[in-house]
């Protein structure tokens, strides 16, 4: 199984992106989140920002819409070259219409669930999507405990995606160390976003690789 390690730019320096992103670039994609002080509370930029941060960034942009109105906005997301875009659930008139659109403009398409949303709704839903998001937080701020309590959804999507055979990768979000990862790793995840143990001590490119190499070590342990 590949993992996938995605640091979020949540905990960067803001005012030094473009540094803050090459510091990430042995990492698979930047994850980049998207709040409006609406959805969450907590406001970061808009896509205007997110298309400079596609124009510099070395890696590939994995975008996580913490918006409303995701359907109003999320496409332009993806037309501007983010890689995958990822909105809630709630936000949604029609997941499967907004997750086909964001297909046709050529992103991956991903739909994220808090941690009090159900996963069973949108199991049905796999086949749509390129991932599914579970938070291991609650949504809006870096920083937090990562709940462990989150795993039963994790391992019921992962168990429909082997049975079901899809390439849907299972991300999580929130929490995510070196220890953390191992736990989700088990779980069925394989693909990691991590923000304050990637930026917040020692050296992003040192932690991406230890980070890689805890959950390397569970995922394959794990089937
Ligand atoms: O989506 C997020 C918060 O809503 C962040 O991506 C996430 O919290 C990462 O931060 P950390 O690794 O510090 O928990």
């Amino acid at each position: 199984m590949t993992v996938r390690i995605n640091p979020s730019i949540l905990s960067a320096d803001f005012v030094n992106m473009q540094t803050e992103l090459d510091r990430v670039a042995t990492a698979d994609l930047v994850h980049v989140d998207v709040m409006d002080n609406h959805f969450v509370p907590n406001l970061t930029f808009g896509p205007q920002m997110v298309q400079r941060i596609q124009d510099v960034s070395p890696i590939p942009l994995d975008v996580h819409l913490m918006i409303t109105d995701a359907d109003r906005w999320a496409p332009g997301y993806a037309e501007l070259g983010a890689a995958s875009v990822t909105f809630h659930a709630e936000a949604a008139e029609d997941p499967v219409k907004l997750a086909r659109r964001l297909r046709e403009i050529g992103a991956r398409a991903g739909i994220a669930l808090k941690p009090g949303t159900d996963v069973e709704p949108y199991l049905e839903l796999l086949p749509e999507l390129d991932q599914l998001l579970i938070m291991t937080v609650e949504p809006g701020f870096g920083g937090q405990a990562f709940m462990a309590d989150m795993m039963p959804k994790l391992r019921r999507a992962r168990e429909v995606v082997e049975r079901e055979q899809l390439a849907v990768w299972l991300q999580v979000d929130g929490g995510i160390t070196a220890d953390t990862i191992t736990v989700a790793a088990d779980a069925g995840a394989d693909t990691f976003v991590a923000g304050s143990s990637v930026y917040n001590s020692g050296d992003p490119t040192e932690n991406i690789a230890a980070l890689r190499a805890a959950a390397e070590a569970h995922a394959h342990a794990h089937r």
